[in-house]
């Protein structure tokens, strides 16, 4: 079995409990006083290239990254810094998140925000509207075509931004297929974890220019976000390095300041 599955799994395990707590039907009525979404493709498509700043504590491939005992706070260094979309992984088993982080987030910043989950059910989706996020990711690797299809198009019904992410020329046919307008490479293989920088160079060409381009996993400062950058991508998403470093909101200006350069802010 591989990691993304066992993942998917205790995703399942987890997601049957929370059905069993509290039904559907219940929290359609709790979302209708959530706050409308904002629009997080809009937020991505700016001039230049923007940052994706991940509140991320621990992950398969590398244990725990950081005592983030305060989400709320990492993300308004996010904020603070410039991130243009700040993700926060909601996964228990191996992440660490929670719905609860999503919550603290919200509370904490207007960034707009991405629910950063195992996406396989609608149900899933009303739990992001509900704790405030505006966008998801949905995972080709994890769903079945004909799930990923009807996800992305309850995604866009519920006014939340699909990430649609990919690590090979048939998943980009796929997420491509399913409607999606935000596509995301990511760099690491989610069944064997390897991170290859160079996934982004070979599928960004089949990803057409009226997509939003978003480079995932392995940027480690500003020369990898222009590495991106130079490959066509639109946005980065980053994890690791912020978490580690000291200085967050230092870390994710001076990526915002190398994505603004104005040859990257002037492309077409
Ligand atoms: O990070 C992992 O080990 C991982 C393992 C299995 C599934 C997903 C995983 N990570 C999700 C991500 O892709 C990253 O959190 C995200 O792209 C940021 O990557 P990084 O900057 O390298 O932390």
């Amino acid at each position: 079995m591989s990691v993304l599955d066992e993942i998917v799994g205790g995703v399942r395990a987890d997601l049957a409990d929370r059905q069993a707590a509290t039904p559907l039907e219940r929290l359609k009525k709790l979302a209708e006083s959530a706050p409308r979404p904002q629009d997080a493709a809009a937020a991505l498509r700016r001039p230049g290239v923007q940052v994706v700043a991940e509140v991320k504590r621990s992950s398969p491939s590398k244990g725990e990254l950081a005592t983030i005992t305060d989400p709320a706070a990492l993300a308004r260094d996010y904020a603070d810094g410039g991130a243009a979309l700040i993700s926060v992984l909601t996964e228990q088993r191996r992440f660490n998140g929670s719905l609860a982080d999503l919550d603290a987030v919200r509370a904490a910043v207007p960034t707009p925000l991405l629910r950063k989950d195992f996406i396989v059910s609608s149900y899933q989706l009303w739990e992001a509207r509900v704790h405030g996020a505006d966008a998801v990711l949905l995972i080709v690797a994890a769903l079945e075509q004909e799930a990923l299809v009807s996800l992305v198009e309850r995604a866009h019904s519920l006014g939340l931004t699909p990430l649609v992410e990919v690590h090979t020329e048939d998943e980009v046919e796929r997420a491509l297929d399913a409607g999606a307008t935000v596509v995301g490479v990511n760099a690491r293989d989610l069944k064997t974890l390897q991170v290859d920088r160079d996934t982004f160079a070979r599928l960004a060409p089949l990803i057409p220019s009226d997509r939003v381009r978003v480079a995932e996993s392995g940027v480690r400062g500003p020369h990898d976000l222009l590495a991106y950058a130079g490959h066509g991508a639109d946005a980065v998403l980053v994890g690791e390095s912020l978490v580690r470093g000291r200085h967050p909101r230092d870390a994710v200006a001076d990526l915002v300041t190398a994505g603004a350069h104005p040859a990257l802010r002037d492309r077409g």
